[in-house]
């Protein structure tokens, strides 16, 4: 239990003082807690010896009233240092923890971390939220008063002291082997829990294929599977306690039990007057009320740790380095590339799925990326934007390796066409401007003009103003990608990537679609993960991507001339599309 309050204060940081100043107040007001029995034992005492007056009665009226109001100053003063500190430290935390993922390589969300992410941000940061500011100021309390109330008995008589004591003691050595066995047990729940999550986030996510291959049934039964594990597990949780519990009260009844019988034994004897022995009567059936209550408290302590775990798990994960203080020239003169890979290879784990790549985009020049799936285009373009960084060699952005740049720098020279666009919850207007957060609002609607969105804009009940559902689910897909367009062109970087879309839309939607990028690679330097044959041929450079390696290189009529694979993608295309070159 120690341990963990070291932990907590350790994670409090700036808050750690106030914390301790809370626990200051909780002690204090453990001892006036106690102190009504005290005078009650003093009255008693004035009783047995026929010295009591009226001025003693009110002396100690007043000393009982001033008690309790100290008593109810030190609660007070300790739950406000508590819930103020514990709120400001998580509402840090959660910003530490922002901050942390956005830097954290692209790699660490595609492998299946979505739902630890979420489950830490909501689910185990809101619970040691809560445990910081209610349990961990009673736990407190327990613990001071347990430790003054063996002092009181200490001080009444030595010998019924140290059999408080050692029940005490007993009880510690107990709560530990608990503890240590549930703590495995709260780990499988949290971990569920993530399960859970993750299930939850992956049906919803995927409804609208489950409902069209008719997998509603066997889906629900899956997310129901889900629930089922995390109820079981909670209740083993919960059942790994019981026995303890049963053992815990057992010693304290048998502790209750030998003090009171020997107290009795010592008054028969003499050894104890009646006021002690009252007093101690008084005192008894409180004395290891504390402690009962302070285990009780540790199935949460032990749930508490795991979600401690799980959120320094997070928190240690190794962040993208951004150190970089070099700054990219204004202005790529003519001889140097706008980017350049220099033998570059990569590897997701161990596999290498890029070896040895050099290439060069010229500035306002169009390169094609193009090749079997799983060739590694996207690889490359992911490098670019240090979704991830090279194993070895360099890519630089106008002579500068983009590792020495800071990252913030880097985006903005770069914009980034995604085939799946995600719009967010919120106006139309907003996820435009957010491509240039102080633009006018000329712009904005200039910006949507050139991608074709402005007239569909102005016809959606609020225009501009009209909420998007999450994930931009009120527009039709093509829609959603011009106004991604539209973001990418009130960017204006230098830098386009585009990654362009294998399912085609509709013939409308596709011209519109055309139209728009037309307008955003203007002037730009462009590289195209292309699966159009016209945007092949217009490219400057194309690039053959397969098995990691860069295998042809060209523009589309050097490259038709040679026997290879893009002669025969080509013509497949011819084939199956029905599409000619013009
Ligand atoms: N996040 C990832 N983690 C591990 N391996 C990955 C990851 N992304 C891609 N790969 C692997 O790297 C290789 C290259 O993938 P990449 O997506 O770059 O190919 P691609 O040419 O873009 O394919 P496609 O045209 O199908 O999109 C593949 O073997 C792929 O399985």
């Amino acid at each position: 239990m120690l341990k963990l309050l070291k932990r907590i204060l350790r994670l409090s940081g700036k808050y750690s003082k106030k914390i301790k100043a809370a626990f200051l107040f909780s002690f204090f007001k453990s001892i006036l807690s106690k102190m009504p029995i005290f005078l009650a034992f003093l009255i008693l005492e004035k009783f047995y010896t026929e010295s009591l007056t009226g001025i003693y009665c009110l002396k100690v009226g007043i000393a009982l009233a001033l008690i309790v109001i100290a008593e109810s100053v030190c609660q007070f003063a300790g739950d406000k240092l508590q819930s103020a500190s514990g709120y400001m430290m998580f509402a840090e935390k959660r910003l530490e923890l922002g901050s942390h993922l956005r830097k954290l390589p692209m790699g660490y969300f595609t492998a299946g971390n979505i739902g630890k992410i979420s489950s830490v941000l909501s689910t185990d940061m809101v619970f040691v939220e809560e445990i910081v500011m209610s349990s961990l100021a009673n736990m407190m309390n327990y613990m001071f008063t347990a430790a003054i109330m063996g002092v009181f008995i200490l001080f009444f008589d030595i010998r019924l002291g140290i059999v408080a004591v050692a029940v005490s003691v007993l009880a510690v050595l107990t709560a530990k082997n608990m503890n240590r066995i549930s703590l495995d047990e709260a780990a499988v729940r949290q971990q569920q829990s993530e399960k859970l999550t993750d299930a939850v986030l992956s049906f919803i996510e995927g409804i609208g294929i489950i409902k069209s291959y008719n997998l509603l049934g066997e889906k629900s039964e899956e997310l129901s599977d889900n629930f089922r594990r995390s109820k079981d597990t909670s209740i083993k949780f919960e059942e790994s306690l019981t026995p303890w519990h049963r053992r815990l009260n057992v010693l304290y009844a048998l502790g209750m039990t030998i003090i009171f019988a020997y107290s009795i034994y010592l008054y028969q004897l003499g050894e104890l007057i009646l006021p002690y022995l009252m007093g101690l009567l008084l005192f008894i059936f409180d004395l290891f009320g504390p402690l009962k209550a302070l285990y009780g408290e540790a199935s949460r302590l032990t749930v508490m740790n795991s979600c401690l775990d799980r959120i320094e798990e997070v928190l240690d994960e190794k962040e993208l380095p951004d150190k970089g203080k070099h700054h990219i020239p204004k202005k790529s003169d003519n001889n140097i590339p706008e980017i350049e890979f220099r033998n570059v290879s990569f590897a997701y784990g161990k596999e290498e799925v890029l070896r040895h790549i050099n290439f060069s985009m010229a500035p306002q020049k169009m390169t094609a990326l193009v090749g079997p799936s799983g060739g590694g285009k996207s690889t490359i373009a992911n490098l670019i934007t240090r979704f991830w960084d090279v194993k070895d060699g360099q890519i630089l952005v106008r002579g500068q390796d983009i590792r020495n740049i800071p990252i913030s720098e880097l985006m903005n020279d770069i914009s980034v066409v995604f085939q799946r666009v995600y719009l967010f919850q919120d106006t139309v207007y907003n996820n435009i401007s957010m491509g240039k957060p102080h633009a006018s609002k000329e712009e904005v609607y200039e910006a949507a003009k050139k991608a074709r969105c402005y007239d569909f804009i102005m016809q959606l009940p609020d225009g501009f103003d009209t909420v998007i559902g999450e994930g931009g689910a009120s527009l039709s897909g093509g829609e959603k990608q011009r106004v991604s367009i539209a973001r990418c062109i009130l960017k204006d970087a230098p830098v386009i990537i585009l990654d362009e879309a294998t399912a085609s839309v509709d013939v409308d939607n596709e011209i519109y679609i055309q139209e728009a990028i037309s307008q955003l690679v203007k002037g730009k330097t462009l590289l195209v993960i292309a699966h159009r044959l016209n945007t092949i041929k217009e490219a400057d450079q194309i690039l053959v991507i397969a098995d990691g390696l860069i295998t042809q290189r060209g523009n589309h009529d050097s490259l038709m001339k040679k026997d290879g694979i893009y002669k025969d993608y080509v013509e497949l295309r011819e084939k199956t599309s029905g599409w000619e070159l013009m």
